[in-house]
């Protein structure tokens, strides 16, 4: 039995784990795997290759994909379906799986209301997928933006500044509130709650007040800011459109910084941790989840479970409805922000 792997949307430390455990468990169930190129594109330009134990091997703690991604929308694209139909028929493949964020398993879950035999495993950094506890890549992010607001705490201390940190998290503030409680952060701003800035220098004004002279902002890229009153909450962009011709965030931590200071007079420094976030090896949390993520997706494919996708409850792996695990994001909590607000005071 043939079965296909892709990899959509942005990459995450730990997709390389996950597709070496889907191969190790395959050659178990005896599939034979193919690995398509940059996600849904792979099979509308019926790109892909031949994937072994061999060609996965020493791959576990490796960053990035070895299968490539985009964030091509097979639904955009001029007879798209068709095209995937056809090549799924062409090459004789019995199953896809998909491993992908909220956007890439969206086209999964309309794919396999199309009639199509699709497993999904949930990946995303930004953590805001509904139906799993977690997803893989989250842990690593957090690990590396808490060790940048570690750092950028001495310094502000040195200094007796401000200093904002922009963290990734385009929908929602997962990244940001938990490497803010992490780093012990004095302010975060998350796109679930509109960043309320003068509310902030006033509070940045009484930390100064109390012999407090340095503090931490940490702001997720999709939050939402309003200048001044007769202005509307507005997202900040580049100005520019990604691959799937949405707006590229990027620059409210540079807004936020200037009006601290223009508002408070206090010395404030920005860092944009960016792509930083994404990059490089996962920490141990991350390629065991993806690991068992990769596992129970093959199990899946064996078991004949389409239309679901691995997911974490608890400590457990269990499938879930791709179109459950789609119907919405999953938002950082305000009972859990109230705990992070604990020690803005
Ligand atoms: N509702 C939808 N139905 C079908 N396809 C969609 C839908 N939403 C997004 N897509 C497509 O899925 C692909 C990947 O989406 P996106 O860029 O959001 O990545 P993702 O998988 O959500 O991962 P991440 O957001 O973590 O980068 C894109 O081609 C996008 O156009
Ligand atoms: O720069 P890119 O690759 O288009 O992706 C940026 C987006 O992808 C994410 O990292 C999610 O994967 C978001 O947090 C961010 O908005
Ligand atoms: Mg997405």
């Amino acid at each position: 039995m043939k079965v296909a792997v892709l990899t959509g949307g942005g990459d995450c430390p730990g997709l390389n784990a996950v597709i070496r455990a889907i191969v190790r468990r395959a050659s178990e169930h005896g599939f034979e795997m193919m690995g398509l190129r940059d996600g849904w594109k792979g099979l509308l330009d019926d790109n892909h290759f031949r994937l072994t134990r061999e060609t996965t091997s020493g791959i576990l703690h490796r960053g990035g994909t070895i299968l490539g991604t985009s964030r091509v929308n097979p639904f955009k694209v001029e007879n798209g379906l068709e095209r995937v139909k056809r090549a799924i028929e062409r090459n004789g493949i019995h199953a896809v799986i998909a491993i992908g964020g909220e956007g890439t398993l969206s086209a999964a879950t309309r794919m396999s209301q199309e009639g199509l035999r699709i497993v999904g495993v949930p990946k995303t950094i930004d953590n805001d997928l509904n139906g799993t506890d977690f997803t893989f890549g989250f842990d690593t992010a957090v690990h590396i933006a808490t060790e940048a607001v570690d750092r950028l705490h001495s310094t502000a201390e040195s200094h007796k500044r401000v200093i904002v940190c922009e963290v990734m998290g385009r929908h929602v503030g997962w990244i940001a509130t938990y490497a803010g409680i992490a780093g012990g952060a004095d302010v975060i701003l998350v796109p679930e709650i509109p960043a309320d800035l003068e509310a902030v220098a006033q509070h940045l004004v009484r930390r100064n007040a109390g012999g407090r002279t340095f503090s931490i902002v940490v702001v997720a890229e999709g939050t939402r800011i309003k200048l001044s009153a007769e202005q509307n909450e507005q997202l900040v962009t580049t100005g520019a459109l990604d691959e799937a011709g949405r707006p590229r965030l990027g620059g409210v931590g540079n807004i936020v910084a200037a009006e601290i200071e223009r508002r408070t007079g206090f010395e404030t420094r920005v860092s944009v941790l960016g792509h930083i976030q994404r990059g490089g090896a996962p920490t141990a949390h991350d390629r065991v989840l993806a690991t068992r993520f990769g596992v129970h997706a093959c199990d899946m494919v064996a078991r004949g479970e389409f239309g679901k996708m691995a997911a974490l409850r608890g400590n457990e792996i269990v499938s879930e409805e791709l179109a459950e695990a789609t119907r919405e994001l999953k938002r950082v909590p305000e009972e859990f922000f109230k705990v992070a607000q604990v020690f803005f005071g």
